[in-house]
């Protein structure tokens, strides 16, 4: 699904009216009752609604949603914030229908400001995404009061005083609803970390708008959807064999971190590779050959950490269709000579995770070693390790997409809706997951994963897609099995079902 812009989101509203064609007060109408079906499935009538209402195209869908939900006997006050002169076309409109129906209060000083109740439901149709500065006065004492309340808040389209796609200012006074009902697409906004307060829990509704038109609109953002991942994924041929699935080779563990190799074996197993081999220090074997026997175990010849030097000969590297670094190899120096010689000799795209991404953060020589289109899965920290400090979750957006582009990198920078940039720029956010993945260990899970679908086949981009969404999906399915809180790495592994 596309993230676009305001500026495109607008031209959408104009070439849908224009196309369809549809008066534009029907689109609002339109809006308005997505909203309100939205709203009546999750709110019952014994819950008063307080709908605040600004005076541009916000401000319409608000009156219009209070006159349809006071049709369906909610009970219903309207406050429309009188901060500037001017009301917009269509919130006239809407207006003049209400008016008929049901008394409006207006706000034209703080005195007006009514006391909001725990019980009530709280609307909040001040400003949309036609915000063009920060909010002040009269507004801004608005929305404090709103905030300040016990009622549960519901943002239409977005947060007022929230930008959808630029950063706020420091300070900004901006709602922070419970619910955001957002018309048609998701904005850029919502997907970001630091202004998870300023969105709360978020939907977005269908209004019409021109698909030919959002088909044809070139953007760098994409949200990814079920849809679009259920047909990257390959089905399989009757004939097929394991030499179809190819043979995947994993560099993992040292003393104490043996754990984080094995989880990452599993996953990969568990994600329909072919074949896999996995090289661990020689404290490893036993523990690896016992918790996952299905794998072919390389030994070091160094007991705790990766050298490079094996215990046994090693078939040579390029009979691996994947390879996959990172997880428990610590940063030893001869670990990073191990990561140096892999990188020197290894010519297809890899999976780069955990420490050795800190090794190479530290060595940045290595950097233009990596294969290109390789798979790096940075934590945040581990992003800035590599890169810089950012200032705003905007500006490590921009840092994302030039680091791919440049290196000709996929990076999956992972948290709360991954982000995963590609070598041609675009970004794509990841939908599924959740907080109780914050665990230990659910990062080698991806590796794992990820080094699986390089090694039957999938191109880099799709592989990331594809991957992070399943890695999220089984997490979902563990979160629903066991709760959050009791969530483990183990149990997202036996919650990959890739069907
Ligand atoms: N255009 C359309 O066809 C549709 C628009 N819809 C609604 O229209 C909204 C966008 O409407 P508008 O473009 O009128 O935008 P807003 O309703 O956000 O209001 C914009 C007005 O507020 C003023 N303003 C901007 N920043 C301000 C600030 N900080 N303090 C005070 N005033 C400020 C602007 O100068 C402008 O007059 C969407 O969010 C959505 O809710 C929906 O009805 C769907 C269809
Ligand atoms: N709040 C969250 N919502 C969704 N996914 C999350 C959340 N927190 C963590 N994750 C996922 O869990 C994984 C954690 O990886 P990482 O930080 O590398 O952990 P580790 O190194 O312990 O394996 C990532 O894939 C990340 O996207
Ligand atoms: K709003």
């Amino acid at each position: 699904m596309k993230i676009l812009t305001v500026e495109q989101t607008r031209a959408l509203d104009q070439y849908t009216i224009e196309h369809e064609p549809v008066a534009p007060l029907n689109l609002m109408e339109r809006a308005a009752q997505a909203f309100t079906d939205w709203y009546t499935a999750r709110f019952d009538k014994n819950r008063p609604v307080r709908i605040f209402c600004g005076l541009g195209n916000n401000g319409g869908d608000g009156l219009a949603i209070a006159r349809l939900l006071i049709q369906l006997d909610y009970t219903v006050q309207t406050c429309v914030v009188r901060y500037a002169p001017r009301e917009s076309e269509d919130f006239m409109h809407n207006h003049r229908r209400l008016k008929l129906l049901a008394s409006i209060k207006y706000i034209e000083s703080e005195q007006d400001i009514p006391v909001i109740r725990p019980k009530e439901v709280v609307i909040d149709a001040i400003l949309g995404s036609g915000l063009s500065r920060t909010t002040e006065g009269l507004v801004q004492s608005v929305i404090d009061a709103i905030n300040h309340s016990p009622a549960t808040v519901v943002a239409v389209d977005i947060a007022s005083g929230l930008f959808a796609d630029t950063a706020n200012g420091p300070n900004a006074t901006i709602v922070q609803p419970d619910y955001t009902v957002a018309f048609q697409l998701p904005k850029l906004a919502f997907l970001l970390p630091t202004l998870s307060l300023y969105v709360g829990e978020w939907h977005w509704v269908d209004i019409g708008l021109s698909r030919a038109y959002i088909e044809r609109t070139p953007t760098t953002y994409f949200y990814t959807t079920d849809q679009e991942v259920r047909h990257l994924l390959r089905t399989r041929n009757r004939f097929s064999h394991k030499g179809s699935f190819g043979h995947a080779l994993l560099l993992v563990g040292s003393y104490g971190k043996i754990g984080a190799g094995v989880l990452a074996s599993r996953a990969c197993l568990r994600s329909g590779v072919g074949l896999l081999s996995v090289q661990v220090p020689r404290c490893g074997y036993e523990i690896l050959q016992t918790s996952v026997p299905e794998a072919m175990c390389q030994p070091d010849g160094h007991l705790h950490i990766l050298t490079g030097q094996p215990e046994v000969e090693q078939p040579e590297l390029d009979t691996f269709s994947a390879v996959g670094v990172g997880p428990g190899i610590g940063t030893a120096p001869e670990t990073l000579e191990m990561l140096r010689k892999l990188l020197a000799s290894v010519k297809k795209p890899m999976v780069i995770d955990a420490d050795a991404i800190n090794l190479i953060a530290k060595n940045r020589d290595l950097i233009d070693k990596i294969p290109k289109n390789s798979i790096l899965t940075p934590h945040p920290k581990e992003f800035e390790r590599l890169t810089r400090r950012w200032t705003s979750d905007y500006d490590k957006l921009g840092i994302l997409r030039d680091f791919a582009q440049r290196n000709r990198f996929v990076v999956v920078l992972k948290g709360a809706n991954t982000a995963i940039a590609t070598p041609d720029g675009t970004t794509h956010f990841n939908s599924t997951g959740n907080p109780g993945m914050s665990t230990g260990g659910t990062g080698d899970v991806l590796t794992g994963i990820l080094t699986a679908l390089l090694a039957q086949g999938y191109d880099p981009v799709e592989a990331a897609v594809l991957g992070v969404f399943e890695h999220g999906r089984a997490g979902d399915r563990a979160a629903d099995l066991r709760g959050q809180i009791g969530l483990t790495a183990s149990d997202v592994i036996e919650a990959l079902r890739w069907d």
